[in-house]
Parts: C-alpha cells; sequence; structure tokens
C-alpha cells in the first residue's frame, strides 16, 4: 500500500533522514520509535508532502506520491496529525471537524461527524465550544476525529500521546484499535512511549540519526532491547 523506498531528507546542507525504506499494508499497524531530533518528524512530514524529499520515492495504492503537494496527497488518502496537535483554538470543536471534510468530502461531513462522535462520543458535549479551551486529551481526540473527516486510508500520528493523561492515552489506543479494525485502517505512529506504541502497533522501527536501525513484530520483541534505543 505505502512503499517509501531510499528515501532522504535534507535541511539545508544537514541530512536528517538517510536512505530510509519501509512498506505498511492495507489495515497495517507500525510504529516509528527513537529519541529527540532522530528525525521522526522530519521522515512524517517527507510523507504526506509538507517537507520536499531530496531523493527516494514514495508511492501509495501504486501511485506515486513523490513531489505530491500535501493535498494532493490527502485526497489519495493519506491522513496526517501533528505533533502539538494543531487544532484551531479560536474555531468550535465542531468547526474543527468539519475542517476535515472541506476539502474533499464537504458534501458527506453531517454524516462523517456523526461517525467521528461514534469513536469519539467525549467529544459530543463540547461541540459549541472553542477547540482552545479542551483539555490536551480532549484535543488530541479532537485533532484525530478531524483527520478522521477526511476519510483517510492511512492515518500518521506524531506522539500522540505527549502530554496526555495515562487513562485518555489508554482510551486512544483502544480507539485507534477499534477505527483499524472497523475501516481496515492504516495507522502509522511515531512516539517514544512504548507502551502505548506497542498496544497498537504489529511492526516497529527504530530510527537513529535519520536511519532506520532496527525493526520487526512486535509480538515476541524483546521490550528491554527496544528501550535501550529509546533511553539516553
Ligand atoms: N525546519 C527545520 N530546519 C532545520 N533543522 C530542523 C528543522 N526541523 C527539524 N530540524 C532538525 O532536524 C533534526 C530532526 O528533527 P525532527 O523533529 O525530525 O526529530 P524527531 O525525531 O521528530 O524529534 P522529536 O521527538 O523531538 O520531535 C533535529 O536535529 C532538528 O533540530
Amino acid at each position: 500500500m505505502l512503499n517509501v523506498e531510499g528515501l532522504t531528507v535534507s535541511y539545508g546542507k544537514m541530512q536528517t533522514v538517510t536512505d530510509v525504506s519501509f512498506n505498511v499494508g492495507k489495515a497495517d499497524k507500525v510504529c516509528l520509535l527513537g529519541r529527540n531530533g532522530v528525525g521522526k518528524t522530519t521522515l512524517l512530514k517527507s510523507l504526506i508532502g509538507l517537507l520536499g524529499s531530496g531523493k527516494g520515492r514514495i508511492t501509495f495504492e501504486g501511485k506515486n506520491m513523490t513531489g505530491k503537494k500535501p493535498f494532493e496527497r490527502s485526497k489519495n488518502g493519506l491522513a496526517y496529525v501533528p505533533q502539538g496537535r494543531e487544532i484551531i483554538p479560536m474555531l468550535t470543536v465542531r468547526e474543527n471537524l468539519d475542517l476535515g471534510a472541506i476539502a474533499h468530502h464537504p458534501k458527506e461531513t453531517e454524516a462523517l461527524v456523526e461517525e467521528v462522535l461514534e469513536y469519539f462520543p467525549a467529544l459530543k458535549e463540547h461541540l459549541k465550544r472553542k477547540g482552545g479551551v479542551l483539555s490536551g486529551g480532549q484535543q488530541q481526540q479532537l485533532a484525530i476525529g478531524r483527520a478522521l473527516m477526511s476519510k483517510p486510508k492511512i492515518l500518521f500520528l506524531d506522539e500522540p500521546s505527549e502530554g496526555i493523561q495515562p487513562n485518555v492515552v489508554s482510551e486512544i489506543s483502544s480507539i485507534l484499535n477499534r477505527v483499524n479494525k472497523e475501516k481496515s485502517l492504516s495507522v502509522f505512529i511515531v512516539e517514544q512511549n512504548l507502551d502505548f506504541a506497542f498496544k497498537i502497533a504489529e511492526r516497529y522501527l527504530v530510527m537513529e540519526k535519520g536511519a532506520i536501525v532496527s525493526s520487526g513484530d512486535v509480538k515476541g520483541a524483546s521490550v528491554s532491547e527496544v528501550k535501550k534505543y529509546l533511553t539516553i
């Protein structure tokens, strides 16, 4: 489904992602782990088109995505939940959700909102409130809900558990697993929280200094071995 081959991304002369290759299949759940600053966000931004990739090739369902604008990638089914959530604080929860459908599915907004609220019932009572007054956990749910409004085939999430209470983190992992199952949605999570990532992912990739240095199935993986890559 998603094939990444030899992806290399630089900021000026600084090469941040080096020759990265991996695949994500339909309804696959993959996590990308790694310490601060190893290039995880840069890789994600390059996958969804917010950063140009220097070298390499990204294909999705056999279509070449390399060099395509974020708008075209989202039209093809790629969606992104950024680190820090980036909801629009001055818009209401409902307006934030609507934004997710505006580009490609404006006529289906009502039905999509209903569907998203079934996954995130906690947002129902806040629909008329400004997004900015929600708690961190509620904002994360809103950001994921907004991404689901675009009817994605693959959802990229950048550190969704960051700064969120453990009970909400656990709720988010259940919801992502449910959406994955019910919608055959592929999930690609960047994380430093190994416990959370392994509650969702079936496969893991570990990044160090811009390169994938380890990968495997979560089932049977040695948590202590993987943790070594995450501790300083
Ligand atoms: N816009 C930018 N211009 C120049 N360098 C950048 C830019 N964004 C990130 N970098 C650098 O690229 C490297 C990788 O950053 P990146 O944010 O991709 O890492 P990360 O693994 O996602 O880290 P974190 O877990 O802290 O989000 C870092 O050295 C960072 O300082």
